[in-house]
């Protein structure tokens, strides 16, 4: 059941390969007071893809993905979302009910509710707080976090209070907080940060299942992880796509050496 919701590719998409694109951002420019934080940047996320985005502390990697999310508007280029959604011209809220979910480093759970009433928030985006716990869940929604509870292995935890979780559970309840409004695109800043090694594998394999029915932006540090996980790589530096191709292409890339991986 688990693998028809969150692992089997959409409907919609059955007549797309991954070489169509699902993000398209093309000549961004993004400046701060005068300082270039993204430069002409182009990338291309393909329908079902895994793309991580790779590159040095100021690359612009986290402007990359507020740019994406309407947080930070461009100063020129074009986004485009889905083949014909211009992100530029939405707001952030727009943006994520188009089916573009975020996840920032640090774990945003609210801390005095249940494993359960996180994920029931999280699917009744539309309501307060208060006003969705009074909401009741139709039987859908309640087979829809089942699924993502036993999908995120957190199934015994569901009447757990949120801030009693280990931090790599909370990583996982925020990941499942996406999860049950269905996004199409999942932008993930280093998922695995602070996680215990098992953690950081069964995220791995996550990602390889979720890849296929969503696509993922992964932002990450963690070159072992990457190497579990990536289909594709992008390697930002100083605003700009320095290279992109497969871990192994660009792990040769002597610019990219130099400037990132070292020698
Ligand atoms: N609001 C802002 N005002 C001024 N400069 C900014 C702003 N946001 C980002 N920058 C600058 O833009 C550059 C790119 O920052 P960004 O956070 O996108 O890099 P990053 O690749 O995510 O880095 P890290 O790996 O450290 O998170 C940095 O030099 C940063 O100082």
């Amino acid at each position: 059941m688990t693998d028809q919701l969150f692992t089997q590719p959409h409907l919609a998409d059955r007549h797309r390969q991954q070489t169509d694109p699902v993000l398209q951002l093309s000549a961004i420019n993004v400046s701060f007071e005068g300082f270039r934080a993204l430069t002409d940047l182009s990338l291309e996320i393909g329908v079902g893809e895994l793309r991580c985005v790779i590159g040095p502390n100021g690359a612009g990697k986290t402007t990359l993905m507020d740019v994406i999310t309407g947080k930070t508007r461009p100063n020129s280029g074009k986004v485009f979302y889905d083949q014909d959604t211009d992100l530029t011209r939405l707001s952030p809220v727009e943006i994520a009910r188009a089916g573009i979910g975020r996840k920032f480093q640090k774990p945003t759970v609210f801390e005095a509710l249940s494993v359960f009433e996180n994920l029931e928030i999280a699917l009744k985006t539309e309501k307060s707080v208060w006003a969705s716990l009074r909401a009741r869940l139709d039987g859908e929604q309640q087979d829809r976090i089942n699924e993502v509870l036993k999908l995120l292995r957190l199934g015994s935890e569901r009447d757990r209070l949120a801030g009693r979780l280990s931090h790599g559970q909370k990583q996982f309840l925020e990941i499942g907080m996406l999860l049950v409004q269905e996004p199409h695109l999942l932008l993930l800043d280093e998922p695995a940060a602070g996680m215990t090694d098992a953690e950081t594998d069964y995220t791995a394999e996550l990602f390889r299942q979720l890849a296929g029915k969503h696509s993922l932006m992964v932002v990450e540090h963690d070159m072992g992880f990457v190497e579990t996980i990536a289909d594709r790589v992008t390697v930002l530096h100083q605003g700009q796509v320095l290279a992109e191709g497969s871990l192994r292409e660009v792990q040769a890339n002597e610019q990219v050496i130099d400037v990132y991986l070292g020698r």
